[in-house]
């Protein structure tokens, strides 16, 4: 009931227009049924002016115009039912997603990380489809099919109570097996599609693992596989086609019976004069018009489950709590000099594991402060504390003697730069995915920081120079000119802080020396956090920070390191020595 109220507040914003479309359905529906009785008018008139021809032409010609007018007024009807219905199942549904949306974007990182991309785009797209489904052929359908099958049994009563009750007795029994029918072929139909997934996941494993099975001589082993799910496929499907093909001649032969005696019966009574034949006609016109309403309500129960299921995933995600909050009175951050400090940091990404122990750092304005230390040592960790991606359990964060915990997220995240080891490029253009976040900044600014970035050159030998559209990750641009980019990014923020994550992917030596600069150009001035991979990067540092198993165990320069032969001389023994 809960999760209906809550369906339904996103439709109430639109109620007038859904009134107005309610009208129009009743109206339409009033309109079908009344067609029929037209029609039957028709028939009579016909029936009961046999060689009238003079009188009979005239009434018949006024009938026969009858029938125009209630077709013309039903389809301005079936129009703006349909358009407004549909206004308000899309309005309700852009809220819902939008909403969704909105959310998703401000859920901290913990939830990316528990959440695949996959599921994540399967609420937004595909379980926010069957919300808009439900709404529409569902909960406002209901209305109309409703309206139609109330519409036309009453008809059905007035024209013959005993015929219609007769039919009101026998509908139930051949709904009922309808309704079975349907529900072994749905179990039999996801059985079917179940054994289309099992195939297409053999023949994605052995195409891309092709390798392996022909090392293995295993092509074979895998072709009986893929036969065996294959006939099960088969067996499957041969099953759904015997239940579906069995289905309409059951129901017609049932149906049989009710139209036989209704034709029987009906017969009689306009034998014995107690009905005319345009109202026998009528009945038989009003049973086809009201079957249609019938079979749609049957599966509607199917369509609503659904939709529930789907919005309880909906929602699910909506009430997940935002864990990275702002304090009300938070406080907005003007300049900085840049000084950072970590005082007794603790962190863990689940409950029983410590990733950081105890962290007590300071970096100084204008410091760049390089973090080395094996793999897992948690130094991506300990710089996303400092933009709030994750708060730490125990102890804090500064920012110039303030405690991040008590800034607004936007003006502390406005202070920092932060280039990824893989840097992500938006669709859109070069010079977009430049100013991405500075959007405001003018073509000359964009292009200053790219050459200071060494990335002008490069972005001038495109035919659209700015201009060019970048594909999707950015795979037209070489990992090297990708680097340049996000380095251009953080040249235009012109933050005090920075936070780089060294590339491990080697680049040549000539794209490797214009990164270089280009980051050397960029770290002036700024406190950097630098997860070095690179030798130089390292050497250029003023400390470099040793961190094992979440815990600093050296600080110094290069050489003082060297000289205590610790972890960094042997980490440098292995990564950096040739
Ligand atoms: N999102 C996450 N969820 C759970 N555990 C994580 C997550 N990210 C990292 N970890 C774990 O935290 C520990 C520290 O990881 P972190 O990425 O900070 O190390 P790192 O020193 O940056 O390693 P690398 O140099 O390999 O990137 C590792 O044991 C890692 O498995």
């Amino acid at each position: 009931m809960e999760l209906i109220k809550r369906i339904l507040n996103y439709v109430k914003p639109y109620r007038k227009r859904l009134a107005t479309a309610i009208v129009a359905m009743m109206l339409h529906s009033f309109l079908t049924v009344l067609f029929i009785k037209v029609f039957k008018d028709l028939i009579d008139t016909m029936i009961n002016n046999i060689s009238n021809t003079g009188e009979g032409l005239v009434k018949l010609s006024w009938v026969a115009a009858g029938i125009i007018v209630v077709f013309f007024l039903k389809g301005i009807a079936y129009y703006a039912q349909k358009y407004l219905t549909s206004y308000v199942a899309q309005k309700a549904i852009r809220d819902v997603r939008n909403d969704l949306y909105h959310h998703l974007q401000h859920l901290s990182l913990k939830f990316y990380d528990k959440m695949n991309t996959g599921q994540i785009m399967s609420r937004v797209t595909n379980d926010v489809g069957k919300l808009q489904s439900a709404i529409v052929s569902g909960a406002i359908g209901i209305f109309y099919k409703t309206f139609t099958l109330v519409g036309g049994l009453g008809y059905l009563f007035y024209l013959s109570w005993k015929l219609a009750l007769a039919i009101v007795i026998i509908f139930p029994p051949v709904t009922y097996v309808f309704i079975k029918f349907n529900k072994r072929i749905r179990k039999v139909s996801r059985r079917v599609q179940a054994k289309v997934a099992d195939i297409t996941e053999v023949l994605q494993e052995t195409i891309t693992g092709v390798r392996i099975v022909k090392a293995f001589g295993q092509e074979e082993y895998e072709y009986d596989k893929f036969s065996q799910e294959n006939h099960e496929n088969f067996r499957a499907t041969m099953k759904n086609t015997q239940l579906s093909a069995s289905l309409t001649p059951i129901v017609e032969i049932l149906a049989s019976f009710a139209f036989t005696f209704v034709l029987w019966y009906g017969g009689y009574e306009v034998i014995k004069g107690n009905m005319t034949p345009g109202e026998l006609l009528a009945f038989f016109t009003l049973l086809i018009t009201i079957s249609g309403p019938i079979k749609s309500l049957s599966k509607l129960s199917n369509t609503i489950q659904q939709a529930l299921a789907a919005a309880d995933r909906i929602f699910e995600i909506m009430d997940l709590e935002v864990d990275i909050k702002e304090k009300k009175e938070a406080i907005e951050l003007g300049e900085v000099d840049g000084k950072i400090e970590f005082k007794d940091v603790w962190f863990s990404y689940n409950e029983d594991e410590m990733v950081l122990k105890g962290i007590d750092l300071v970096a100084n304005p204008g410091e760049v402060v390089a973090l080395v230390g094996p793999s897992g040592a948690g130094k991506s960790t300990l710089v996303d504390l400092i933009p709030r991606f994750y708060d730490p359990q125990n102890g804090e964060v500064l920012i110039d003697g303030y405690n991040i915990k008590d800034l607004t997220i936007g003006s502390l995240r406005d202070k920092m730069g932060i280039v990824p080891q893989e840097t992500m490029l938006f669709g859109g253009t070069v010079k977009d995915n430049i100013a991405y976040g500075s959007i405001d900044r003018v073509k000359e600014e964009v292009v200053a920081a790219a050459k200071a970035a060494n990335a002008h050159e490069f972005i001038m030998e495109f035919s659209d120079g700015y201009d060019t559209a970048v594909s999707e990750r950015g795979s037209s641009l070489s990992g090297g000119q990708r680097q340049r980019v996000a380095i251009a990014r953080a040249i235009l923020k012109d933050p005090k802080i920075l936070i780089l994550d060294e590339a491990t992917s080697a680049l040549d030596t000539e794209s490797e020396a214009l990164v270089q600069e280009a980051l050397e150009r960029l770290m002036q001035n700024r406190t950097t956090f630098v997860i070095a991979h690179r030798l130089s990067t390292i050497l250029n540092a003023d400390r470099i920070v040793v961190l094992d198993e979440g815990e600093i165990i050296e600080t110094g320069t290069h050489e003082e390191l060297l000289a205590t032969g610790g972890l960094y001389s042997s980490l440098y023994e292995v990564q950096f020595a040739d």
